[in-house]
């Protein structure tokens, strides 16, 4: 299954449970690229750019979704490349999640893990979701996480996910 959705609408927490209710593996795919360079991703964007950060993305996509019995949760910016969405569709189960703009401004308050959000995150987070309203419309199907629980997220998701998955067989 494959996690996709704006910042902060709660893919790299929620993939963490699903993993947990299936006995799946969690992969964060911003975790891999940080393991990977060996440094965060603020200091990637800062010394190389996001031109740098979107191909380390797309690389390790294209890995962590050779491996079978995971929870892949994407970055929001992953889905952005059509050659990742499609990747995305054709490998697995993609789920998406969203949320309104102040729930997402409440819950990256006080965050400097992300470097498109630095400055303005209010006025950021409004454009960025403006810029990909239809960027997270190609999953099998949408979760809205406003006003709901980590764990009611998590249930509804497998909710749609026993559906799904029997289907894809
Ligand atoms: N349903 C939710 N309700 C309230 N807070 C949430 C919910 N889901 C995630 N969060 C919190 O929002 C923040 C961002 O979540 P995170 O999982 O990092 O999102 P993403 O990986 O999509 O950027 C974290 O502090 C997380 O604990
Ligand atoms: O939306 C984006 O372009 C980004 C989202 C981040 O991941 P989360 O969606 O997990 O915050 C991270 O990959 C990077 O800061 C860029
Ligand atoms: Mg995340």
């Amino acid at each position: 299954m494959i996690l996709i959705g704006m910042m902060a609408t709660g893919k790299s927490a929620i993939g963490t449970l699903l993993a947990e209710e299936l006995g799946y593996e969690m992969v964060d795919l911003d975790a891999e690229i940080v393991r990977h360079e060996g440094r965060s991703i603020p200091e990637i964007f800062a010394e190389n750019g996001e031109v740098y950060f979107r191909t380390s993305e797309s690389d390790r996509l294209r890995e962590v979704l050779e491996r079978d019995r995971v929870i892949v949760a994407t970055g929001g910016g992953a889905v952005l490349a059509a050659a990742n969405a499609n990747l995305m569709k054709e490998k697995g189960i993609v789920v998406a999640l969203s949320a309104t703009a102040e729930e997402i401004i409440a819950r990256v308050a006080g965050d400097r893990n992300r470097p498109l959000l630095a400055g303005n995150a209010e006025e950021n987070v409004r454009r960025i979701l403006e810029e990909r309203k239809d960027a997270y419309s190609f999953a099998h199907c949408t979760v809205d996480t406003t006003g709901l629980t980590e764990d009611e997220v998590c249930q509804r998701i497998l909710t749609h996910y026993r559906v799904l998955a029997f289907k894809h067989v």
